[in-house]
């Protein structure tokens, strides 16, 4: 049930209390359908709770002109706070005001206003058990009840708030309402600034783009928040608690949530951001990767819950995403446990995952793209990173389902073996594809003069690389970036076009979109090695490739060794080998029977070399 919260109530459901002299029917109804034919004395439709406690500390609370006034400011509106609670659509006209029932007020999702005794007892426990869908114990109710301060719309907030799962101390001088809700912002996480020379320069947050959000409102009312103002982008979580699972087994429900809420500056929450878009903004938040300013670009004069409010939202890469093992420091704990068929992914794996999914939506949303100076190559990254995005969401999906199913049966399910073979498929997929992705920057080296043709322009590539990795050449080493990486260009200017300090000698950074790892160091593509793999597609001309390689890195004798025995060309010969010559440039190609005499027949026409064919 938890998910519900955290989305967007729909649009066309509304949830209304009913008056005490009207009860409501302990069940809701199934469907908007069903629902269109109720009475209206079951099912309101129109204006309840909407109105801030100011002016509501004016109305008589039987004034019917004042009541009236209000339907008719809430002709025709279809939200709510229902939380997707099955309620009739509005009615085109309001049914009158009943019994001042219509001094409910001010709809928030969070209890942080100081009204206190004005709202009438409305609390049923069996309709609030029927919206919920759950039975809970009777002190769980009381909880409940008491901190919604027997308004039942509350209720049903805490409920799926979750906020009621943790006990909040109930102090008898304080009202239950003016609380603070249970949705804690999270404690920052502090990190130690490692000490990297590039790194010290780079301030705490730095500028890297904008986006615009529909967000919906918490709350209605006048006032509270106007165009131009920023709000602060924070995350609410609702505690872990426990949970029963089969077999009576207590366990801790440590399932996250992505709650992000945005508070005006007096730090009154209005709204949340939608779903899609909390999903990724708050791990972001919570691994301290972004922090987001907000400023509001359009807000209804009249605020209303579920109301869209469009912000502004700027987002700023921290310093702390820089850090080697930034990520670690948030879980340290190895939970990984072994499952029969499959190795469960650690937590920290998981939030790899998820920062990976974070940054790869991040970047589209404010269209930052790579710096690549060749549009296929972009296209071709692009591509593979949200592919991998793609994979990651996959993969989680399909583990919850995995999940749920195994918590389901009581012995091991081997139905998920196949999935995480087809998902490690995809991935190998989604690394080949990138693998294939042509980099029109690496350098390129021409073949010796020896050799007699002329080598395509990725052979030139393939040689250059080859003979650097033959000679282990330093200067090579931080020409090439890992292909598995990504370079961003901080931006210059912001989304007002207005100049951004720049910071000496970082001007770029790089991200790797398969490990959600981001760096202000240039990735090299490792060099240390000497030796290598040419694994070009088929029929490329590797074989071609290689010869270039024999003819362009030809190790002169050492004269100073000819004497001595240090060289296998100055071992004693057999004495009566005929036809065996000392082979100073000799390159020894070990092949299938089946290829020797293509190996054979290319050696001769790329030039001037000998060769000697020899089976065994
Ligand atoms: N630069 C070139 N100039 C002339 N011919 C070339 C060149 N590059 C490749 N070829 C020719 O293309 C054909 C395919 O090359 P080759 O068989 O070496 O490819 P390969 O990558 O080794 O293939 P496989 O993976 O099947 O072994 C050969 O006949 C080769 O001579």
């Amino acid at each position: 049930m938890r998910e519900d919260v955290e989305q967007r109530p729909s649009k066309r459901q509304r949830f209304f209390t009913d008056s005490p002299s009207s009860p409501l029917p302990t069940k809701p109804r199934g469907t908007d359908a069903s629902l269109a034919h109720c009475p209206e004395h079951e099912y309101r439709t129109d204006h309840v709770a909407t109105l801030e406690p100011p002016s509501l500390d004016r109305i008589p609370k039987s004034s019917p002109r004042l009541e009236d006034e209000i339907d008719q400011q809430h002709t025709g509106v279809q939200t709510t706070e229902s939380l997707g609670l099955p309620i009739a659509d509005a009615a085109p006209t309001p049914s009158p005001p009943q019994n001042g029932i219509d001094r409910q007020i001010e709809e928030e999702v969070t209890i942080n206003t100081t009204a206190t005794n004005t709202i009438p007892d409305i609390f049923d426990v069996d309709l609030f058990t029927s919206i919920v869908g759950e039975q809970l114990p009777a002190d769980s109710i009381k909880i409940i009840q008491s901190a919604a301060s027997n308004n039942l719309e509350r209720a049903v907030n805490i409920y799926f708030d979750g906020s009621w799962k943790k006990p909040v101390q109930i102090n008898g001088n304080v009202p239950a309402r003016s609380r603070k809700p249970a949705l804690l912002v999270q404690p920052s996480l502090e990190t130690p600034v490692e000490n990297e020379s590039v790194l010290r320069h780079q301030p705490p947050a730095r500028y890297v783009g904008a986006f615009g959000v529909g967000a919906w409102a918490t709350r209605s009312g006048f006032g509270f928040l106007k165009h131009g103002d920023p709000v602060n982008i924070e995350r609410a979580r609702s505690q872990p608690t426990m949970k029963r699972g089969r077999g009576g087994k207590s366990f801790i429900n440590n399932k996250s949530d992505v709650l992000t809420r945005f508070t005006n500056t007096s730090g009154q929450e209005i709204g949340r951001l939608p779903l899609e878009t909390a999903e990724w903004v708050s791990t972001l938040i919570d691994q301290k990767i972004c922090r987001f300013e907000g400023v509001c670009v359009f807000v209804p004069d009249r605020v209303r819950v579920n109301d869209t409010i469009y912000l502004q939202l700027r987002v700023y890469l921290r310093k702390e995403a820089f850090q080697s093992g930034a990520l670690a420091a948030l879980n340290t704990d190895d939970n990984r446990s072994t499952g029969l068929f499959e190795e469960k992914e650690s937590t920290e794996e998981k939030n790899l995952r998820l920062r990976q999914v974070g940054l790869v939506k991040l970047f589209h949303e404010i269209n930052l793209h790579p710096t690549s100076t060749n549009p296929t190559t972009e296209k071709h990254k692009r591509d593979g990173i949200l592919r991998a995005a793609e994979i990651a969401e996959q993969y989680d999906n399909t583990k919850k389902e995995k999940d749920k199913l195994k918590s389901n049966k009581d012995s091991n399910d081997s139905s998920g073996e196949d999935d995480s073979e087809e998902l490690e498929e995809d991935q190998l997929d989604t690394l080949y594809q990138k693998a294939q992705s042509f980099d029109f920057n690496m350098p390129a080296a021409d073949p010796a003069s020896s050799f007699t043709l002329d080598l395509r322009k990725y052979q030139q590539q393939a040689l250059y690389w080859m003979l650097s990795k033959e000679k282990d050449s330093k200067q090579t080493r931080e020409k090439s970036m890992h292909p598995l990486w990504e370079e961003y260009t901080w931006p210059r200017k912001n989304v007002d076009d207005k100049d951004l300090p720049q910071v000496k000698n970082i001007d770029h950074f790089y991200v790797n979109p398969y490990s959600g790892d981001i760096s202000v160091d240039f990735p090299a593509q490792e060099q240390h090695c000497r030796g290598g793999i040419l694994a070009d597609e088929m029929g490329l001309g590797k074989t071609i490739e290689m010869l270039s390689l024999v003819h362009s890195h030809r190790v002169e004798p050492d004269p100073r060794v000819s004497n001595g025995l240090n060289s296998v060309n100055d071992l004693a010969r057999m004495p009566n080998a005929s036809g065996v010559v000392p082979a100073p440039y000799t390159t020894l190609v070990v092949a299938p029977t089946s290829l020797i005499s293509q190996w054979e027949s290319e050696a001769l026409k790329a030039g001037t070399l000998r060769v000697l064919v020899y089976y065994g």
